[in-house]
C-alpha cells in the first residue's frame, strides 16, 4: 500500500521549532486535521473544531513531499508532523520513509493517547499528555505502552507538559515521577490564543514563563526538568504559518 491519502490542514516553513526537545531547530511543518482530544486552550482548534474544514486536503506522501520541497528548495532537511493528533493517521510511514529518502529529519508532535508502530520511525518524537487545565483526561494505561514501546527500542523521545497553574504543576510532577529518566520538559502555557497583538501577547507570555521558572526553581518534585516557553509565540504571537 503506498497511495494512502491524508488530511493535511497547512505546510509551512522553514520556521524554526518554537517547543521541546528540538527547540530551535530550523524545520517545516505538517499540520494533519482531526483530533481525539477538546483541549480547552487548543492553540490549534482549527484543525478538529470544523473553522479549518474547508483547508483541508486529502493528499499522498508524494504531494506532500513535492510540495514541502517547492517551499523550502535546499533551505530545510527537518520536517516537524503536528496537528491535530498525526497519530490518528495510519501509514504515516509512507511520508516518514519517503522524506527520509531524501535526507531529511522528522519529528513528531503528539498527545500520547494513541500508539501507532510508525512513531519508531521517528526521528525526534514528543510525547504531550494533557494537565487538568485542559478539561482532558490522561488514558495512563495508553501512555504506558506508548512509552514502554519506545523505550524498548531506544527511541530519541521526550515528554513535554503545558502548565497553566498549581494542578497542572502537581500533574506534571506526576508524569515525571512515573516517567523517570525520560527527557522531561514543562511549558508555560499560552492563555489568549485569540489575541491578534503580538505585543500584547508577548508581555502576557513573558509573565507566565517567568511564574514557571520561579515555581520549577522551587519545587521539590520537578528536578531535573527543562522549563521552556513556546518561543514561536514569542516572536509572531498567534499568527498562523510560523
Ligand atoms: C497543537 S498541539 C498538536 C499535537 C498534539 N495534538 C499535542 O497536543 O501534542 C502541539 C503542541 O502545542 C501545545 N499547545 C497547544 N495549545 C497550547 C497553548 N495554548 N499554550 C501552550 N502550548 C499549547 C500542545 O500541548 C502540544 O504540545
Ligand atoms: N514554530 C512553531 N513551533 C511549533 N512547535 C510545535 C508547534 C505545533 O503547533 O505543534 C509549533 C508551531 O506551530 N510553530
Ligand atoms: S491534543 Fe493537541 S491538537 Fe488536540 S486539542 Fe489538545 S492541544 Fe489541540
Ligand atoms: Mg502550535
Amino acid at each position: 500500500m503506498h497511495n494512502s491519502r491524508f488530511p493535511v490542514i497547512e505546510m509551512f516553513g522553514p520556521t524554526i521549532q518554537g517547543e521541546g526537545m528540538v527547540i530551535g531547530q530550523k524545520t517545516m511543518f505538517v499540520r494533519t486535521a482531526g483530533c481525539d482530544y477538546q483541549c480547552s486552550w487548543c492553540d490549534s482548534a482549527f484543525t478538529w473544531n470544523g473553522l479549518g474544514k474547508k483547508e483541508v486536503r486529502m493528499l499522498t506522501a508524494a504531494d506532500i513531499a513535492a510540495e514541502l520541497k517547492r517551499l523550502a528548495a535546499h533551505t530545510c532537511s527537518h520536517v516537524t508532523i503536528s496537528g491535530g493528533n498525526p497519530a490518528l493517521l495510519p501509514h504515516l510511514e509512507e511520508l516518514i520513509n519517503l522524506l527520509h529518502e531524501s535526507g531529511i529529519q522528522v519529528a513528531l508532535e503528539t498527545q500520547g493517547s494513541l500508539w501507532k508502530d510508525w512513531f519508531l520511525l521517528i526521528d525526534d518524537l514528543t510525547l504531550s499528555p494533557k494537565p487538568p487545565s485542559s478539561g482532558m483526561k490522561t488514558d495512563w494505561d495508553k501512555l504506558d505502552v506508548i512509552i514502554a514501546n519506545l523505550k524498548a527500542q531506544r527511541r530519541n523521545f521526550s515528554l513535554k507538559v503545558v502548565v497553566f497553574d498549581q494542578s497542572d504543576l502537581a500533574y506534571a510532577a506526576s508524569v515525571h515521577k512515573r516517567y523517570d529518566g525520560i527527557p522531561f520538559y514543562v511549558q508555560s502555557g499560552n492563555e489568549d490564543v485569540l489575541e491578534e497583538d503580538t505585543g500584547i501577547v508577548l508581555g502576557r507570555l513573558m509573565d507566565k514563563y517567568k511564574w514557571l521558572v520561579d515555581t520549577v526553581i522551587a519545587s521539590t518534585e520537578l528536578n531535573n526538568v527543562r522549563v521552556l516557553p513556546q518561543l514561536h509565540a514569542w516572536l509572531w504571537g498567534n499568527k498562523r504559518g510560523y
